[in-house]
């Protein structure tokens, strides 16, 4: 994609799967003990699409065998429009949301989380990156960027040819 259209994002930070992998272990890491029942979790929700691979590798990590999810859909390619529920988890798993540990790839205006946290406020809302604007909307994170930047995760992004710094003749 040409930087054209990546406007108005200044910068691109790009995250590779060994990154993603590395920063979800250690958002697991900060997370465990803390659940309310004898510091465990009751179950893990990840937000569909992005916060999948973070909830899967959050509940590996914390050896939480209930996962389900929550589709929110809010993003068409880089313009945000309402952010709207199309599919919500297990309501008695759910109950107010105390006890669960919902689990997001980032946070960057906070309109998903803000909707998800009004159906769930006593969950506890985790992401593995953070912009200054939505911060607010999570408990805990691990990385933060600045709201000019676009985040490329890997799944969106392939290996390809690069020409020299210097380029050829
Ligand atoms: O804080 P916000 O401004 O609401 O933005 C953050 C959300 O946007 C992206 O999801 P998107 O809606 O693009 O869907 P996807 O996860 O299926 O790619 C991202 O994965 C977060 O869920
Ligand atoms: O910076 C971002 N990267 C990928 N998806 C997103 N959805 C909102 N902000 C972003
Ligand atoms: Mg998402």
């Amino acid at each position: 994609m040409s930087p054209d259209h990546r406007l108005p994002h200044e910068k691109g930070f790009h995250i590779s799967w060994d990154q993603i992998h590395r920063d979800s272990r250690a958002l697991a890491w900060r997370l465990d003990g803390h659940g309310p029942e004898n510091g465990a979790w009751r179950a893990v929700v990840g937000i569909t699409r992005g916060g999948l691979v973070p909830a899967m590798i959050v509940s590996r990590e914390l050896d939480v065998r209930v996962v389900d999810t929550i589709s929110v859909k809010s993003y068409s390619h880089q313009s945000r429009s309402e952010a709207v529920v199309t599919k919500a988890p297990q309501a008695d798993l759910m109950g107010d949301g105390e006890g669960i540990l919902i689990v997001d790839d980032l946070v960057d205006s906070g309109k998903t989380i803000e909707l998800v946290r009004k159906m769930y406020p006593k969950a506890h809302f985790a992401t593995v990156y953070a912009k200054p604007q939505g911060r607010p909307q999570v408990d805990t994170f691990i990385t933060e960027v600045s709201q000019d930047t676009w985040i490329f995760f890997p799944w969106d992004m392939a290996l390809q040819y690069v020409q020299p710094f210097r380029g050829t003749d």
